[in-house]
């Protein structure tokens, strides 16, 4: 298989309160540090740690809503942060990412039909009636029908928000697809739902993933590779399927014993 994304020796530094602190150690924490990993075309790849590990920085800096102070980020061989605004734009219709929460990033005021078709809009894709074609498509292939067009978000579930949001994610044909804490705030059998619905659309469309979470079970369910961070660090990386067979770091082998025993099934 050959590299889609790759992060190589990414750093950034958050000033707590300014740039009138940025020189003072004290007052500046160190989100991301020294880190490098690489993610292979079609495969799962998950990133956990816990809370303030550095995880939505990482996936926030491939976005191009953090500025890292120092590293690479390579799509398809590609510098992303080399590159001038117009080419970032274009790039970011093959990366997508579907938020933490979807209810915040779903308009209230609008209807569900306008917020998947947003993306086509301001990338300005194809006709009005194409776009409105390529809308109940996504609908459909979130498994939710065309009588959600007209809907409002307050009038949908948790988990069929999440599906709102995945679809306006896949309407761009990405090739890459960020899932930052996806389904952290479902219900466990909303989660497996959605989670079965990532792995179908993965397949019909050929996407390569990069999946966040703090629970280890829910990456150890769903990825290929899992790479796990700590304190801004990666501690190691290893394939989900060897994880019973190989010796972890002493961190790894702590989440791994925080899992509640009810979700283990060995
Ligand atoms: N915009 C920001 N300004 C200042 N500090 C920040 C900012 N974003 C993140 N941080 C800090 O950087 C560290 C890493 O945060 P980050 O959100 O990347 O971790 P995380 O692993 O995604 O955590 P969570 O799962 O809680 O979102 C934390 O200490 C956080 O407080």
């Amino acid at each position: 298989m050959t590299v889609m994304l790759e992060i190589l020796n990414l750093s950034k530094t958050f000033s707590q309160s300014g740039a009138l602190f940025k020189s003072k150690a004290v007052n500046a924490t160190k989100a991301i540090d020294d880190l490098s990993f690489a993610i292979l075309r079609g495969e799962s790849f998950g990133l956990v740690g816990e809370s303030g590990s550095g995880k939505s920085t990482v996936a926030n800096s491939i976005m191009g809503l953090v500025n890292p102070d120092e590293g690479q980020i390579l799509f398809e061989g590609q510098d992303l942060l080399q590159m001038s605004q117009n080419e970032r734009r274009t790039i970011y219709q093959d990366m997508q990412m579907v938020f933490q929460d979807p209810y915040s990033t779903l308009d209230p005021k609008k209807t569900i039909g306008w917020s998947i078709m947003e993306p086509l809009t301001i990338h300005n894709l194809g006709t009005k009636e194409e776009r409105k074609e390529r809308v109940i498509q996504a609908l459909y292939d979130v498994e939710l029908d065309e009588t959600y067009y007209t809907r409002y978000p307050h009038e949908l579930s948790g988990g069929q928000r999440q599906r709102i949001a995945i679809a306006s994610t896949i309407i761009l044909k990405p090739k890459f697809l960020i899932i930052d804490e996806g389904v952290s705030s479902l219900d466990v059998s909303i989660q497996a739902a959605i989670l079965n619905l990532l792995n179908d659309l993965k397949e019909k469309y050929a996407l390569t993933y990069l999946f966040i979470s703090h629970d280890l079970n829910v990456i150890e369910y769903f990825c290929d590779r899992i790479a796990v961070m700590h304190h801004g660090k990666l501690v190691e990386v290893f394939n989900a399927i060897d994880e019973d067979k190989i010796e972890h770091q002493p961190y790894t082998q702590k989440l791994f014993d925080a899992i509640p025993p009810i979700y283990l099934n060995k």
